[in-house]
């Protein structure tokens, strides 16, 4: 089910502009807008449009209404590169029956900036007068404030419990992965400046999205889809350890994991999840022919690459629709997964591990898996999880350690 207003017609425009210093200085303190890796990416201000969806069908409701935005927008867009133009930034809730709402949002304003160009996307309401989209200047950021997170719904104990259930229907051959997760809740003092916890993940964790759409903030490592002019590419990621504590002793982990049974399998199952969901719609599919470490601050990940050619002119929209939920967030076969994961898992994930990212009037675009994220509500709440891939081999202990270490960006951004 969902629950769309009537298309406005939306007009457009976007200008080059000789530069743009920081993004995150320039954006709204209490609901910023930002999608950027390794400085690069685009920031929005304002909300020209508010498009909510809800369901089983959230995403294709998304990819139909989408479409309809951009039939009745006017577009003047000189430079036509990934994030200039019309945009929506959106949030997709992980489950069908999530009370967390999925949205797109066009901001008043993109600011942008990649591979040496910049540019400003200025987008008014028809009947509204273009001049009223005011140009920001950075802002200094709020008081400092620092707070803990802490076990909400989960104890340590509760996950270790879950984790052992789990490995108990594996071993009953009911499944072969599942993925599960435990949450922290906190508290934000009011009036507190996001832009702060943002700025953290965006200078501690480079090399991933760092993001905040509609109060659900993150930096994911995992690139679920990106679409660009007719080709298509994801980052699959699945197998976790953590650094050493030294040079030789984390180059000893990396071995360690690139050669673990247990990783590869866990890691074997999310690529092929991926590969299933976007063979239908790309020719020349190719993937890593076998995992590469990724290097993270706080841990070491298994990865794949996969690349492809788009066959069938889908939108970025309709491949996270194809593709969510893989075997990275989800498990394998899927409906077991989740139907275990509504089993043991008390909470409703919200938007944790559903697609985070971007879409534009072409429908190219780019979606994380909003992994490493939390989700602050208007009174100051705040709820984050992480999970990992349970699969036979797994031990209890060691994948309450994996989720700590995966909470680290969150807990120190925030503490
Ligand atoms: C579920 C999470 O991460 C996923 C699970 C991983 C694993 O089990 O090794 C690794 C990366 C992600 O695909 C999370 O960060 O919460």
């Amino acid at each position: 089910m969902s629950d769309t207003p009537p298309v406005p017609r939306l007009h457009v425009e976007t200008t080059r502009v000789d530069d743009l210093k920081l993004l995150i200085p320039l954006i709204d303190p209490r609901h910023p807008l930002i999608w950027m890796r390794k400085g690069q990416g685009i920031a929005g201000i304002g909300e020209a449009l508010r498009l909510e969806f809800s369901g089983p069908d959230r995403m294709l409701d998304a990819c139909a209404a989408w479409k309809e935005v951009v039939d009745a927008a006017t577009v003047t867009d000189p430079i036509s590169a990934p994030g200039t133009g019309l945009v929506a930034f959106g949030t997709f809730a992980f489950a069908d029956d999530s009370a967390a709402s999925s949205v797109l949002i066009v901001p008043r304003l993109v600011l942008g900036k990649r591979d040496g160009r910049f540019w400003i996307t200025r987008t008014s309401v028809e009947g509204e007068d273009p001049a009223s989209v005011v140009t920001p200047t950075a802002r200094p950021l709020g008081p400092e404030y620092r707070i803990s997170l802490l076990p909400g719904a989960v104890s340590a104990e509760g996950f270790r419990a879950s984790v052992d259930a789990a490995i108990a229907r594996i071993a009953d051959q009911q499944l072969s992965k599942v993925v599960l997760a435990r949450d922290l809740t906190g508290h934000l003092p009011a009036g507190s400046d996001l832009r702060r916890p943002l700025t953290d993940l965006a200078l501690g964790y480079p090399d991933c999205w760092t993001y905040a759409v509609d109060g659900f903030v993150g930096s994911s490592p995992e690139t679920l889809v990106r679409v660009d002019h007719g080709t298509v590419s994801a980052r699959v990621l699945a197998g976790t350890t953590s650094r050493g504590t030294d040079a030789e002793a984390d180059q000893e982990k990396a071995v360690a994991l690139a050669t673990s049974t247990k990783d590869l399998d866990e890691h074997g199952y999310a690529v092929t999840s991926v590969m299933a969901a976007l063979t239908p719609h790309s020719r020349n599919l190719t993937v890593s022919e076998i995992p590469f470490t990724l290097k993270l601050p706080n841990l070491w990940h298994l990865a794949s690459d996969i690349e492809g050619t788009l066959s069938d002119g889908s939108t970025s929209l309709d491949l996270i629709a194809a593709l969510h939920p893989t075997a990275a967030v989800a498990g394998t076969p899927t409906s077991s997964a989740l139907a275990l994961i509504h089993e043991l898992e008390p909470f409703d994930r919200g938007r944790y591990a559903g697609p985070v990212g971007w879409v534009g009037a072409d429908g190219d675009g780019e979606w994380a898996v909003a992994l490493r994220s939390a989700q602050v509500d208007e009174s100051g709440d705040i709820t984050a999880f992480a999970g990992c891939g349970i699969v036979t081999d797994s031990d209890p202990e060691h994948e309450y350690l994996e989720t700590k270490m995966k909470f680290r960006p969150i807990v120190e951004a925030f503490g």
